[in-house]
């Protein structure tokens, strides 16, 4: 994996950072490093997320799945960094096992999903790293009652990963289901490479060793300059162009298979970094169909963004027929990847020709081992930024405060968040 700044330098935008500057951040990155080797050292809480390529055990993690003979689904039922990081996997990579995800709890969606399952030959992995959450707990008690309903046995078929307390817990230890632990020390948004995001893509036969190789291999590169890690690189540049005015930040893969990531980026860089009035928004695009809605706004709208642009330089291809229409020959002989590669690259090159900075991520390829790279980085990355920036990363007590009103309207107990609610303003217009 390799980060290219280029085009974040002020010699490729106008509004772009100097050679000095880097350098001069390059000092503050050595004594963010430095205070992020003690967290992993000591185990704090969030920095512990950076030990996982060596905490989590992969056997582990197999041995409670292999339980699940031959399934034809898995469906996750969990919400945020509980669904979004095993999502994030299994939605890049091919199995023979169809992988859902119920995150939301819009009733047409879910019975939807419930009506086209072979409720009998589908897994149910319940995710819930407090075991408390409102969406999590709902959506189980309605799949739950689906496979009872099916008549299929729905403790034989359902696992959960949870913490030591909680509902979920209770419910695990009720039922006698098999559960596996999540580590201490680390945020949901930061749980892909454990238990909790591993787990799924165990089930769809991925190669859950190499994703933490992968990850390994770029923990490995953390260092104490910019300059010797993709990951700090990333972050470090991400951090100096929203000091620049850069407050949005838009992650945009040139890959169907990473548009999930996208999503769990956004959850990733606005869970963490989003506090005390500073953050940086992430936008979610896909490459190349967006360059044909949102990219007039990237590159001629405010200057306020930095777009992120990855791709994989292997993949599948697939020729372009020969043809002698008039105007297309151009396109035969050549291939969808290499249509796909002009496009990557006329998008840079259009923005760094309107001043607009943009970062070049390349992966090797889009496989276990290219996505633990990929997926480990960006939390390197976040946790440097949010170290420069001053911010408590791993905390989200915004979250929390809707989590708590929501709770207290449904008579969940006594939460005077929920007191907020009946005090809406309204100027209603019909
Ligand atoms: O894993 P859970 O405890 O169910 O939490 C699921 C999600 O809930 C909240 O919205 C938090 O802000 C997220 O960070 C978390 O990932």
């Amino acid at each position: 994996m390799q980060v290219d700044l280029g085009n974040v330098l002020d010699t490729a935008s106008a509004h772009g950072v100097s050679r000095e500057a880097l350098d001069r951040l390059d000092g503050r990155v050595a004594a963010a490093h430095d205070r992020i080797e003690r967290g992993r050292e000591a185990g704090e809480h969030g920095y512990e997320s950076l030990n996982l390529p060596n905490s989590t055990d992969p056997a582990a993690i197999r041995d409670a799945v292999s339980r699940f003979d031959d399934p034809s689904a898995v469906v996750t039922v969990g919400i945020g960094g509980s669904a979004l990081g095993a999502a994030t996997l299994t939605d890049a990579l091919e199995s023979d096992v169809d992988a859902h995800y119920l995150d939301n709890v819009d009733p047409e969606a879910v019975e939807r999903l419930l009506d086209s399952l072979d409720l009998a030959s589908t897994v149910v992995n319940v995710v819930s790293r407090s075991g408390t959450t409102a969406e999590t707990l709902a959506n189980f008690l309605v799949v739950r009652e689906a496979m009872a309903d099916a008549g299929v046995d729905w403790a034989d078929r359902t696992f959960v990963t949870t913490g030591e307390e909680g509902n979920l817990r209770d419910l695990a230890d009720k039922h006698d289901l098999p559960s596996l632990p999540v580590p201490d020390g680390v945020p949901g948004r930061f749980s892909v490479l454990s238990t909790v995001g591993l787990a799924a893509a165990a089930l769809c036969g991925h190669d859950i060793e190499a994703v933490l190789e992968g990850a390994a291999a770029q923990e490995a590169r953390l260092s104490d300059s910019l300059f010797d890690s993709p990951a700090y690189a990333y972050g470090a540049v991400s951090y100096a162009l929203a000091e620049r005015g850069m407050h949005q930040n838009a992650m945009m893969p040139y890959a169907e298979s990473l548009e999930t990531f996208s999503e769990w980026f956004a959850q990733l860089w606005a869970e963490s970094l989003g506090k005390d009035g500073l953050g940086q928004t992430p936008l979610r695009a896909l490459g190349a169909t967006d360059q044909h809605s949102q990219l007039q706004l990237y590159r001629a709208g405010p200057r306020d963004k930095l777009v992120t642009l990855v791709r994989a330089a292997e993949r599948e291809d697939v020729a372009i027929p020969e043809t002698d229409l008039d105007g297309l020959a151009y396109l035969g002989g050549s291939s969808l990847g290499d249509l796909l590669d002009a496009e990557f690259e006329a998008t840079e090159a259009s923005l760094a020709a309107a001043d607009r900075p943009s970062v070049r991520i390349e992966l090797d390829r889009v496989d276990e081992y290219g996505l633990g790279e990929l997926l480990y980085a960006m939390e390197a990355a976040c946790v440097l930024y949010g170290e420069l920036a001053s911010v408590d990363t791993f905390v989200q007590p915004a979250v929390e405060w809707g989590k708590r009103a929501a709770r207290g309207l449904l008579g969940g107990g006594d939460f005077e968040e929920a007191d907020a609610v009946a005090d809406k303003e309204e100027l209603v217009v019909e």
